[in-house]
Parts: C-alpha cells; sequence; structure tokens
C-alpha cells in the first residue's frame, strides 16, 4: 500500500491538478493508495510522524517540491523502516535532480509503480545550531544564498512566475536586487578537523548531492550515497563578477575559479563573524552565527530509476 503524501499547493497551485492526472492512473492501475493531502507549512512533518510512529514498514510517496520533501523527511520518527518514493511538482526539484529520477510526474509516478526500479538507502544532512537542529535532504546554505531563498519565499511575483512555469526566474530578480545591499563578512570553516579563514565570504552551500536553486550544480562531485556533506564556499569576489559566477554554476564550471573552494567532508562547522541566513532545502531556518553538519546515520531508503 502507498501512502501519498500531497502538497496540493506545490508550485504555486498546480500540485493538486497533477494529483487529479495523476490519481486517474492509479485507479486505471488498480493500485491500493491512501492520500494525506497537506493542508498548511509544516504538516507534511505531522502526517509523516504519523504514519511512521508504530515501527511498521511504510511506504510514502511525496508529492510535491523540495520544501515539501524536507518536511517529510523531518517528520519520519523510524526511518530505517521507510521506502520513499518521489513525485516532484515543485519549481525547483533540485531533489528529484540529484538521484536522477524523472522531472515529469507521469514519468516519476511509473518508476514508483513498475518494478524496473531498485531502492537505496540515501543520505540526509542535519543542521545543528544553538537553538536545535533540522535535517535537509538535497541542500542548504548560509549567507547571501539563504537571504535570496528567504525572499523568494515571500515573493508573490514568484506565484505568477509558476503559473507561467517560470517560477525559477524569481532567483534572479531577486539575486540582482539582493547583491547590491549584501555585505559579506568574515567566517571560519572547519572540515573534519581542519579549519580555513575566509574574508568577504558571501555564502556557504553544503549540499547532499550536485544541485540547488533549481538545476545549478553547485557541488559538481557531490555523492548522495557516501555519508559525506559537500560544501561550496563563495569569497572575496567583486559583487559584479558574482553576477557572472551564477551561469557558470549551472554547468558546474565555477569550482576552479578564484574565490570559489569546494570541500567534502564528514563533519563541518561554519562560524560567520555576525548572525545571517541559513535555508534548508530552500525553507528558511531563520537566522545563526554558527552552525556543524553532517549525515544522519539512520537512512531512508529511496526508490530509484534503473
Ligand atoms: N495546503 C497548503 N497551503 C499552503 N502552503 C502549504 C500547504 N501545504 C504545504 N505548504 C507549504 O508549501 C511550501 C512549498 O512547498 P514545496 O517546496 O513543496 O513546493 P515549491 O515551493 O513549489 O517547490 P520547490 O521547493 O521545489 O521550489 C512549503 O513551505 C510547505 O510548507
Amino acid at each position: 500500500m502507498y501512502n501519498f503524501i500531497v502538497n496540493p499547493n506545490s508550485q504555486s497551485g498546480n500540485g493538486l491538478k497533477i494529483w487529479k492526472k495523476l490519481e486517474g492512473e492509479l485507479i486505471n492501475r488498480n493500485v491500493k493508495y491512501m492520500v494525506h493531502f497537506t493542508k498548511r507549512p509544516k504538516h507534511a512533518s505531522q502526517i509523516a510522524r504519523e504514519l511512521t510512529k508504530d515501527n511498521k514498514k511504510t511506504t510514502i510517496i511525496i508529492l510535491g517540491g523540495d520544501g515539501t520533501t524536507n518536511e517529510v523527511i523531518n517528520g519520519i520518527e523510524n526511518p530505517d523502516t521507510v521506502t520513499l518514493g518521489y513525485i516532484p511538482t515543485g519549481s525547483c526539484n533540485d531533489f528529484a535532480r540529484g538521484y536522477g529520477l524523472p522531472l515529469k510526474p507521469l514519468d516519476a509516478l511509473d518508476v514508483v509503480l513498475n518494478n524496473a526500479h531498485y531502492i537505496r538507502p540515501v543520505d540526509n544532512g542535519v543542521v545543528v545550531t544553538d537553538n536545535g537542529s533540522t535535517k535537509f535532504c538535497s541542500n542548504g546554505g548560509f549567507g547571501f544564498d539563504a537571504v535570496i531563498s528567504q525572499k523568494a519565499l515571500k515573493s508573490k511575483l514568484k506565484k505568477f512566475l509558476n503559473r507561467i512555469k517560470l517560477g525559477k526566474l524569481i532567483y534572479v530578480f531577486i539575486l540582482l536586487k539582493e547583491l547590491f545591499f549584501y555585505k559579506p563578512m568574515d567566517a571560519t570553516v572547519t572540515i573534519d578537523d581542519k579549519t580555513y579563514l575566509f574574508n568577504r565570504l558571501y555564502f556557504v552551500a553544503f549540499t547532499i548531492h550536485p544541485y540547488e536553486g533549481g538545476g545549478m550544480k553547485i557541488c559538481p562531485d557531490a555523492n548522495p550515497f557516501d555519508q559525506k556533506i559537500d560544501l561550496c564556499v563563495v569569497y572575496d569576489i567583486p559583487k559584479l563578477k558574482i553576477l557572472t559566477l551564477f551561469p557558470l554554476i549551472f554547468l558546474g564550471k565555477h569550482v576552479n575559479l578564484k574565490g570559489v573552494k569546494v570541500f567534502q567532508g564528514h563533519n563541518a562547522t561554519i562560524k560567520m563573524s555576525k548572525p545571517t541566513a541559513v535555508h534548508t532545502d530552500g525553507e528558511s531556518y531563520g537566522k545563526h552565527k554558527s552552525l556543524s553538519l553532517k549525515c544522519t546515520p539512520d537512512q531512508v531508503k529511496l526508490i530509484l530509476n534503473k
């Protein structure tokens, strides 16, 4: 039996339309399922908690964007009893990209339902701050990239752009506006006991798989099965050069440029000279001065395309 957690509001309301199409397919194929609609932010965590609290084997299929996937991961009580499937209906869908899953919902449903798939334990990260911790399944950011993501979440323009299937453009608009005001800061980054000092740091992106922000290969060599966190630090670059950097990130060609450093490790600690924005999977995690990162030892299993 499949438990579908559906965010009808993903991609600014398209989630519901997509679910209706998929539900027709489930009925045609005589598939046994239950559907649980999310009714508000964080509700996906609550649903996932309810579905997994009794330690029985459960299959959960997420229909939503990266934010919904983050909420489900954070709600699951006993990760090793859970098999996850994923139908991307968000505006970024980096989780699907990171695991080579189809971006078209009907094709993604096919991966879940057909026997031509395999199931593998996958990495999830955890961010620990002074105020608590949260898990992430794709990526996060500390600094300027988190400012962009937090502003995008509040943007009314995002809704409009999603409606005309250009949701990703919002990040370009906000980048251009916020870059003008952003003040880079000093920071230290410690990876597996080695500490690096950065001046004029813009942001540290941290990832499980290569993708962030709707297809940017921010850490091209990240491997979602290696129990390591990958980091990309951007620092000490003139602001105008940052603009030329972003198109290169889509191709993963930024990593050897001056002002960009990529790292990989089991543990990382980042300390900023002042509190700054944090995002996890595109969702806001407030402002912090320091945080630590690692992969969770307990892994969920994910249905993957052969
Ligand atoms: N019924 C609902 N009404 C309003 N918001 C909801 C509802 N259900 C979930 N949400 C919120 O919707 C937000 C966006 O969801 P999600 O990230 O899945 O889609 P997206 O923003 O379109 O995709 P992406 O993260 O890939 O850009 C999440 O923060 C979630 O908490």
